[in-house]
């Protein structure tokens, strides 16, 4: 079942609630992948009613961004989600989530400004604002992120505790195809020459992330590995590369001393933007470190490869 406006999906979901029961949602763009139907299975077996939301939103992109040219599979999408067990696609209309005279922002200050909010500067206050607008409008109990937009999953978690949203937020590991490239609606916008470079991604991000788990205590000198990797492509053209502390977003300097960090970069290839990450876990962590609830499911993520494939 497909709606299109906010007081219907509202209306939809009255008798489930009424009925105490557990509502779970995953906010998509649509051009779903196996990415996305990995988050809809695990939120599929967290909830008893499972909405999927299609919302390709203007807010996020910025003036030259790739907005137009975003896939759009609408069909083949709801295909997908009926064979996933969705019960309720919602899909609203530009016009149905920003009305004439629609003059409210929610931003997350501070965390929205660096790294992908530094080369996409109003992208997190689209992002923050479209996703409160589904969390009123649905009311999850639940609602799945993936951690391939790690620093997406660090705002949101921060809306929901400033804002007292009372929803539970839950986040699936990135899915990747068998040469390690994270699974993105946007590759397939990618030429085939810059498809098969953009594996460097993942080679940059393992190679950091083997020589941490082996004992390599300077920051510095996995940062370097990360751009030589990716420089050793020439069709890429690197965003950021950078070594990050997990809960506050800041650059990491010095030796890791046991800390846990991340990887995280953005590359262009052509007009195709593309990021990923992969967390960097120290041969001897700091055992009794309280972790935040993102940072232990990241750091404790192995690696998925779509099934059957990896
Ligand atoms: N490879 C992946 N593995 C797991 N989750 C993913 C993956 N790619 C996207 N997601 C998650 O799916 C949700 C919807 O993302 P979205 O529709 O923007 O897809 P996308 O593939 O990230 O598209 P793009 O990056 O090209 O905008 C987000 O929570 C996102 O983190
Ligand atoms: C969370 C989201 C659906 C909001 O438009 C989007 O940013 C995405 O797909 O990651
Ligand atoms: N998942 C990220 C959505 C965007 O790039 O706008």
């Amino acid at each position: 079942m497909v709606v299109a406006t906010p007081s219907d999906v509202r209306k939809h979901l009255v008798p489930a609630r009424a009925a105490g029961k557990r509502i779970g949602l995953v906010p998509t763009m649509g051009a779903l992948h196996a990415g996305h139907a990995s988050l809809i299975t695990s939120c599929r077996k967290d909830c008893d009613v499972l909405v999927v939301s299609i919302f390709v939103n203007p807010t996020q992109f910025g003036p030259n961004e790739d907005l137009d040219r975003y896939p759009r599979t609408f069909a083949e999408d709801c295909r997908l989600c009926d064979e996933l067990g969705v019960d309720l696609i919602y899909a609203p209309t530009t016009p149905a989530m920003y009305p004439p005279g629609f003059a409210t922002t929610v931003r997350v200050e501070g965390l929205s400004s660096v790294w992908e909010g530094a080369s996409r500067p109003t992208h997190f206050q689209g992002v923050a604002t479209v996703v409160l607008k589904l969390f009123q409008q649905i009311c999850p109990d639940v609602a799945w992120f993936g951690l391939k937009d790690f620093q997406q999953t660090v705002i949101l978690s921060r809306m929901v505790t400033d804002l007292d949203l009372g929803v539970e937020l839950k986040f699936g590991p990135t899915i990747r195809e068998p040469d390690g490239l994270a699974l993105s609606s946007r590759n397939r916008l990618l030429s085939p020459e810059d498809r098969a470079a953009a594996p460097v991604l993942y080679r940059a991000l393992k190679r950091a992330a083997e020589a941490v788990s082996q004992g390599e205590e300077e920051v510095d000198r996995v940062r370097q590995i990360l751009w030589d990797t990716l420089n050793s492509e020439p069709r890429g053209r690197v965003d950021y590369a950078e070594i990050l502390d997990p809960v506050e977003l800041t650059r990491l300097e010095g030796r890791f001393q046991g800390r846990p960090a991340v990887a995280a970069l953005a590359v262009r290839f052509g007009e195709v933007r593309l990021i990923d990450n992969h967390p960097l876990t120290p041969a001897s962590p700091r055992s009794r470190e309280p972790r935040d609830p993102i940072t232990a499911q990241f750091m404790g993520d192995d690696e998925h490869f779509r099934a059957g494939e990896g």
